[in-house]
């Protein structure tokens, strides 16, 4: 074979190599997020390694970063850094839902997540017409399904802008959006009036909380007397032992990867939320059997995340994707290690399930 045209064969193979790995394996999970979209929420190109190197400073340190009042109140600014790092490797790498679902035999893990959000609905006993409220929406997957399977309104809270705008986008296009409405505020400090929603939710996303009180606290204040709440905490457990050095090492891994303050114990979590006011109706980990392992899915994803630490590699060397992406995406991988260690182990659950009622004449 002549020289240009072995050139023009391996240009050919390279060009198509791109393009499989790129556009084809690119979009994960759900297409409509594909690798070459990847940004960094609102930081711009070139200060993304900046911020990722800030966040981590931040926390690698997962106890002290809730200790101290000053550094309490710096956390919900770090998450929203946090999620300008990581939105659109969840949405490109897992899906619109940012949380994780028991496995269901012989179902999809699409379907798994859909259960588990609907279940929500269903202790909350949401009806037409309700407006229920989503404590820390992420980009609104978990609002959806609910506001289609009950046919109420939902009211999302996140501390990202980033994700007030990919939500109210998906919204649309699901042509939900008359009954989603998505805000941009904090959840410690919540922009509603007393009394204001029939139900709330929040799945996965309390444990980024410094102090539970805070937010159960306010979401007992915008709750109508009589409404029901519905938590899925990130806890660990009563096997997790504070003297095994490999316990404390995921349970670290976990904290500094997903931007938490400081793990809390399953056990304080219905005490809390009797301090403020809540009837804890009921409280169960629903992770534990017969659930099948929600940490699976982390676990079979093995070669995809080979597959996908290459094409942001790669995407990086184009500059097509921010300095600083692969790092993000190394400390995911790292991430999903951890969490696979606790949910192996048992000492940890993302899937703390509590059922609350503010009661109906207010004792508080
Ligand atoms: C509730 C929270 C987030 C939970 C999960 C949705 C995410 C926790 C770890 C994430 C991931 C880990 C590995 C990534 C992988 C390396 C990449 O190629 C594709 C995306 C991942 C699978 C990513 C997806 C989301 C998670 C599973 C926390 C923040 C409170
Ligand atoms: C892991 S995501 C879960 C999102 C959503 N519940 C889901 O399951 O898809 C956690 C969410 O909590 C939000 N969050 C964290 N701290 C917050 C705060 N102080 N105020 C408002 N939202 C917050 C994040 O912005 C993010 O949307």
């Amino acid at each position: 074979m002549e020289a240009a045209t072995m050139a023009w064969t391996a240009a050919g193979v390279g060009v198509a190599l791109v393009y499989w790995f790129v556009w084809v394996m690119g979009a994960a999970e759900v297409k409509g997020k594909r690798a070459v979209d990847l940004k960094m929420g609102s930081i711009t190109h070139d200060k993304v390694k900046d911020k990722y190197t800030q966040y981590w400073s931040f926390f690698r340190r997962p106890k002290e970063t809730a200790t101290t009042e000053a550094s309490a109140e710096k956390v919900p600014a770090f998450v929203d850094t946090f999620y300008n790092l990581v939105t659109d490797i969840y949405e490109w790498g897992w899906g619109q839902s940012f949380h994780f679902s028991p496995s269901l035999p012989g179902r999809s893990h699409r379907e798994a997540t859909r259960v588990h959000e609907e279940r929500v609905a269903d202790l909350l006993q949401a009806k037409p017409g309700h407006r229920l409220l989503d404590v820390g929406c992420g980009v609104g997957g978990p609002m959806r399904a609910i506001a289609a399977h009950s046919r109420s309104n939902v009211v999302g809270i996140t501390i990202n802008e980033y994700q007030v705008n990919r939500a109210r986008a998906h919204n649309r296009k699901a042509g939900l959006d008359s009954r989603c409405e998505v805000v941009c505020g904090n959840f410690l400090s919540m922009p509603f009036p007393n009394s204001s929603f029939d139900g709330a939710y929040s799945i996965e996303a309390t444990c980024h909380a410094p102090r539970l009180q805070d937010v159960y606290g306010e979401v007992f204040r915008v709750l109508k007397p009589g409404g029901l709440y519905v938590s899925y905490e990130w806890v660990t457990t009563s096997l997790y032992r504070a003297d095994d050095p490999e316990h404390i090492e995921a349970i670290h891994g976990i904290e500094r990867g997903d931007a938490l303050p400081g793990l809390r114990r399953q056990d304080e979590i219905a005490s809390i939320a009797k301090e403020v006011g809540f009837e804890v109706l009921k409280e169960l980990d629903l992770a534990l059997p017969p659930a099948l392992p929600w940490w699976t899915r982390l676990k079979m994803g093995r070669i995809a995340y080979w597959r996908n630490s290459l094409v942001v590699r790669v995407l990086t060397m184009l500059r097509i994707a921010p300095k600083g992406v692969a790092e993000v995406h190394e400390m995911l991988y790292e991430t999903a290690q951890h969490l696979t260690r606790g949910g192996e182990t048992g000492i940890f659950t993302p899937m703390h399930m509590v059922l609350l009622r503010k009661p109906a004449a207010e004792s508080k």
